[in-house]
């Protein structure tokens, strides 16, 4: 089964990671997104909002989406969340499966850095959506890793968890940039504010 694996660290989700999945299932055929939080994501400052808040407003996103769930093994792995540690574990888990994993295009020149990165590419391909229209092509990544690559397109969406926070800590308005069961997850459990 074409599974993808949608890493990040949802702090908070927002509509760009659900058409960036939803683009990914409809260009790659895939039968499944599984959305990963991140436990210390690898190249970031610690998220605002601890584990277990991410992980309720990720699955309270995904909740009326078939084939669409949070899979958490990374907050219960605890420590840096490195992505060839959760494939390796998920393919031992389920070696039926044929796993993809999702990233915006803004990841895409920084994928060279990740760790054991020849290792993983082996292992799996990287859906890469343009996240701001632009053109996956332009990226300057060696061929080992090139290869691996299935671009896929997307609806523009110029949303980010930052400035989610942001306009929440200034008291403006984040609706309809989450979904709404993401929204009163925020409102009712005080995020961001401060
Ligand atoms: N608006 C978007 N369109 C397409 N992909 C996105 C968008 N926002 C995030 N992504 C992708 O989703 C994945 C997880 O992103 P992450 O949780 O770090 O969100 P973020 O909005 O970039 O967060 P932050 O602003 O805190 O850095 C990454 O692969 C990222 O490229
Ligand atoms: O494994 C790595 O070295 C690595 C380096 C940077 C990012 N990642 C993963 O990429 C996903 C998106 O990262 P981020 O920082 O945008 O949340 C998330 O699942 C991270 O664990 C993974």
């Amino acid at each position: 089964m074409r599974t993808g694996l949608m890493g990040g660290t949802f702090d908070p989700i927002h509509i760009g990671h659900l058409i960036a999945a939803e683009a990914a299932m409809e260009e790659a055929g895939l039968e499944e997104v599984w959305f990963i939080p991140t436990n210390t994501p690898p190249h970031k400052p610690q998220p605002g909002a601890d584990g277990s808040r991410r992980r309720a407003m990720a699955a309270a996103a995904v909740a009326d989406r078939p084939g669409f769930r949070v899979e958490a093994l990374e907050l219960e792995r605890g420590g840096v969340s490195y992505t060839i540690d959760t494939v390796i574990a998920l393919q031992e888990r389920e070696p039926d499966r044929e796993f993809h994993w999702i990233v915006g295009t803004d990841m895409m020149n920084d994928l060279p850095n990740w760790r054991r990165i020849e290792e993983l590419a082996e292992r799996i391909s990287f859906i890469c959506l343009g996240r701001h229209g632009e053109e996956s092509e332009e990226a300057d990544l060696p061929d080992y890793l090139r290869r691996k690559i299935v671009p896929a397109r997307m609806t523009p969406i110029g949303v980010s968890s930052t400035d989610i926070r942001e306009r929440k800590r200034s008291g403006r308005s984040i609706r309809y940039l989450v979904p709404q069961a993401v929204l009163d997850y925020i409102e009712g459990n005080g995020l961001y504010e401060s």
